[in-house]
């Protein structure tokens, strides 16, 4: 590999991105369909795959013709999933209405639950509203919802949550839906609705239950080290106060002491280390509030909170597909965690996973991370890598096909988005192309 980073030609400015209501990916809860009757969540479809093994047939011109394994047809939506998407289709136009009229509600008939909010209501109350909404959305696919609200309960104990706070929050809920949903809101409807978030709130309370035997609510992290590599770029290493379990490719909640209840998520950059040490990277955005403290204040001796590690950004070990890194600006962050995770899965002769590494920047000097590279490239033969300045998704296309490849990307929603357009486009299936939830990558690093 040359040392030039390969330069690709953007037509004008990269389209900023756009669309605030991202679908959720397949990290998320997926496409509703099925049952729902409300506290109990119904059996779970069979999950898509690979097209099933052919069982071994002597003289298949001997045999019946073969039965072709189409998909099964998606189950039918229950009438309560029915009717909560007829809500949620009329709010859709006034989605911000309802929010503000929502939080107006919890805040003034539970004054008490104000505190568990930060100052600043602008990200944590969209994600709110947007998390009770994709899950009455989606009551009907048990086995994607349950993961998925489980994870949210185990998320909120870092917010103080507590089981009692549910009814509140569900009967301020549902005004704000009859509130603004005028054509279509009746009894059935609310009765629908009643059903479905009371199934999504026992599910996050046996979750946090269960969570809170073994696991502490959030931990405290003393900065040990905080490396500025660009003027908006800092790289910083934590000191966890306890043991902190994750998988290399997840992220976690961070919360500093100049933002009270002000969380962003933010990937570890590291795999797990001996020394119990955790880094992230880092870059300071426009009105962000956590990523502007970390680079610009945070130093050595600060402390500052994290929650549970979270994601499904991680290798499988138990193949040997080759690997299509991506890592994009920061995006680079959870792409060295399975880097380092593969390389502790090889052995130091023989067989090797091939691993090809793009790592992309706007700017060269926003390439920030080479001088690691560099070393990797020398240390692992398995290993590959290609700097690009540019479009690094237009450069990955031009490399392809990818074959036989699975696929990370991380970094900018735009480019994970074109990203995973231009790898299947370049040979690689859907089912094997990651990347973290479109939708929590909208909250990341501000
Ligand atoms: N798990 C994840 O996916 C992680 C995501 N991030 C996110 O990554 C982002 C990194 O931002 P920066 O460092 O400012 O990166 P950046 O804006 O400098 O872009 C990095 C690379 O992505 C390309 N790119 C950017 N937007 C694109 C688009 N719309 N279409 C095609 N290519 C595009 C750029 O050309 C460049 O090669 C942050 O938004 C951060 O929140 C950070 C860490 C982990």
């Amino acid at each position: 590999m040359s040392d030039a980073p390969i330069t690709t030609r953007t037509e004008g400015e990269i389209p900023a991105v756009a669309d605030a209501r991202a679908e959720p990916d397949g990290h998320g809860v997926g496409n509703g369909v099925g049952v729902g009757n409300g506290v109990s969540l119904a059996k779970p479809p069979l999950p898509p795959g690979d097209e099933p093994p052919r069982a071994a047939v002597p003289d298949e011109a001997q045999q019946e013709p073969p039965v072709r394994d189409e998909p099964p047809p998606p189950p039918e939506p229950s009438p309560d999933a029915l009717l909560i998407r007829r809500t949620l289709d009329e709010i859709a136009p006034v989605a911000d209405r309802v929010t503000s009229y929502f939080y107006a509600l919890l805040f003034v008939y539970f004054p008490d639950l104000r505190v568990l909010f930060p100052g600043q209501m602008d990200v944590q109350r969209d994600r709110l509203f947007k998390s009770l909404l994709t899950a009455a959305e989606h009551v009907d696919n048990p086995q994607k919802l349950g993961a998925y609200l489980a994870q949210l309960g185990r998320g909120h104990r870092k917010y103080g949550t507590r089981a009692e706070y549910y009814p509140a929050v569900g009967e301020c809920l549902l005004a704000a839906l009859a509130q603004h949903a005028t054509c279509t809101w009746d009894e059935d409807t609310e009765a629908a609705w009643v059903r479905a978030y009371t199934a999504v709130s026992q599910i996050m309370i046996d979750a946090a239950d269960e969570d809170a035997r073994h696991t502490p609510p959030w931990w405290l992290a003393e900065v040990v080290s905080h490396d500025q590599r660009t003027s908006d770029i800092a790289i910083i290493t934590v000191r966890p106060d306890q043991h902190y379990p994750f998988t290399p490719g997840q992220y976690t909640a961070v919360e500093t002491p100049w933002w009270p209840r002000v969380w962003r998520h933010y990937s570890f950059a590291c795999a797990p280390r001996s020394d119990n040490l955790l880094s992230f990277h880092v870059r300071a955005v426009p009105a962000g509030w956590v990523s502007g403290a970390l680079v610009q204040r945070a130093r050595p001796g600060d402390v500052i909170r994290l929650g549970p590690a979270t994601g499904n950004l991680t290798v499988d070990h138990d193949t040997d597909n080759a690997l299509l890194f991506l890592g994009g600006g920061t995006g680079i962050a959870p792409i060295r965690a399975l880097v380092e995770d593969v390389a502790k899965h090889t052995p130091s002769v023989g067989w090797h996973r091939r691993v090809e590494l793009f790592y992309g920047a706007r700017r060269p000097d926003d390439l920030y991370d080479m001088d690691t590279q560099r070393r990797w490239e020398q240390a692992y033969p398995w290993l590959t890598l290609h700097p690009v300045v540019g479009d690094l998704p237009a450069a990955v296309g031009q490399h392809g096909p990818w074959p036989g490849f699975t696929a990370y990307l991380a970094g900018p929603l735009g480019m994970v988005r074109s990203g995973v357009a231009a790898l299947a486009a370049s040979g690689i299936p859907e089912q094997r192309i990651h990347h973290d939830s479109l939708e929590e990558l909208l909250y990341y690093g501000k």
